[in-house]
């Protein structure tokens, strides 16, 4: 076998660390780079500027090294060089990677980075898509400063916002004051991700490993850890060891039962929730919801409404994750992983996880994202009652919609 027959190997797993500058991102990979659960990865480091410093500081303990990417800042101009540096990765080329094919990459990102141009990046390159498997957004902030830093920058924001694990460093500056406000910034702007205290805990695994689907299953959370739905979202983020935001409740309906739901009402009561809850995090219009049904999809259904939200409000959404309760196979639930409008190649498990109904749910982490529209569409396409239209006519009508694209059903 050559070493650049990526498609029959199992995925790479991805981490992209991020958070905002002088978080600690660098710190937190140097004490971690050892771990055993970081054996066998490599990392690829970027920097904003002339001279690549942070490589220099991280200690090539992996057996991979780090690659330094100094050209600029990595949503812009490094891209180009992210995206060639992964796939020589992948297939085990390049002048310098004379080594064995990583089990693991940490992309660590320039404290300037929007993610989002990376993910979209990872899921839309033909051969990135095939190669690596998300396991997931880790976004450090700084607990002494991280609500300041929030206020201030919406870059920052955006670090949060798509972020599956928020790690927490500098706790030992931090004050009991600034950490609990550090602790409610964050679960303003992302009331899903899990937010750790990097000092509490010893290794890698639950800081930069095992933030994907696959792990929380094999952890027995179930899909709803994966989408950040588990029921303690609704407690306050002051509280130490817990996740979740003060308006944690107004984006999603935890892990209730929903079979036999009228999920028109349904609808409406989430906007109400919504609107008495949202406040800060909409400064920049950064928030998410769940779009959910149990009733069976078809394949072309889901196709289509994604498709339609791609090319009408792609650009709006930050994050996408979910799980389809598929018409055709309806044992076997398709994974869902999408960024600005671009859809990684979906997946299907091979069952539905212990405790995990069996039902559609979709989460979406927009900026400036139609919630009403997105809903509607997703009404139409799943047979569901629109609040204001009774069938997908409301969203043929709606002048967003892509003219000369048919509803599959
Ligand atoms: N006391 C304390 N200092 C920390 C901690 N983590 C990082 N620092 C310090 O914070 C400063 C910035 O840390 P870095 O790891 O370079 O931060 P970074 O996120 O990589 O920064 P950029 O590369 O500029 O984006 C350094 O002086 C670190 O020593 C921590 O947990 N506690």
């Amino acid at each position: 076998m050559t070493r650049s027959d990526s498609t029959v190997r199992p995925p790479v797993k991805l981490t992209l660390l991020t958070g905002f500058l002088g978080a600690g991102k660098t710190t937190l990979l140097n004490r971690l780079i050892g771990d055993p659960a970081l054996a066998d990865a490599a990392v690829v480091v970027n920097e904003f500027g002339e001279a690549a410093i942070d490589p220099l500081l991280i200690e090539a303990v992996s057996s991979n090294g780090v690659i330094s990417l100094s050209n600029g800042c990595l949503c812009c101009t490094v891209r180009g060089e992210l995206v060639d540096t992964l796939v020589e990765l992948a297939e085990g080329t390049g002048a310098d990677l004379d080594h064995a094919l990583p089990k693991r990459v940490v992309v660590e990102t320039t404290g300037l980075a929007d993610p989002g141009p990376i993910l979209a990046a990872l899921m839309s390159h033909p051969v990135l898509s095939q190669a690596y498997a998300l396991d997931g957004v880790v976004t450090v902030v700084d607990a002494a400063n991280g609500a300041g830093t929030l206020a201030e920058h919406e870059d920052s924001r955006r670090q949060v916002a798509v972020a599956d694990r928020i790690v927490l460093t500098k706790s030992d500056l931090a004050s009991p004051e600034s950490l609990a406000a550090t602790r409610r910034a964050v679960g303003r702007v992302n009331p899903r991700a899990k937010i750790v205290d990097a000092a509490a805990i010893e290794g890698a695994e639950g800081i930069l490993v095992g933030c994907g689907l696959s792990d929380a299953l094999s952890r027995g959370e179930g899909v709803s850890a994966w989408l950040g739905e588990t029921g303690d979202a609704h407690v306050d983020a002051s509280s130490p060891g817990r996740r979740g935001g003060e308006d944690g409740a107004s984006h999603h309906h935890g892990n209730h039962a929903h079979a036999g739901h009228d999920h028109g009402d349904h609808h409406d009561h989430d906007h109400d929730h919504d609107r008495r809850h949202d406040h800060e995090h909409r400064r920049d219009g950064i928030r998410s919801f769940s779009l959910e049904t149990d009733r069976p999809v078809p394949f072309d259904a889901i196709a289509g409404f994604l498709q339609i939200l791609s090319e009408t409000a792609g650009k709006r959404i930050l994050r996408m994750k979910g799980v389809v309760l598929l018409a055709e196979s309806p044992g076997r639930p398709l994974v869902l992983h999408g960024v600005q409008g671009f859809m990684h190649p979906p997946t299907q498990l091979p069952g539905w996880p212990g405790q995990t109904p069996p039902m559609t749910r979709i989460v979406l982490i927009g900026q400036g994202l139609d919630e009403r529209y997105a809903r509607d569409l997703f009404s139409a396409f799943t047979g569901g009652i629109a609040p204001d239209a009774a069938d997908r006519t409301a969203v043929e009508a709606n002048p967003l919609a892509i003219p000369g694209v048919a509803f599959q059903r």
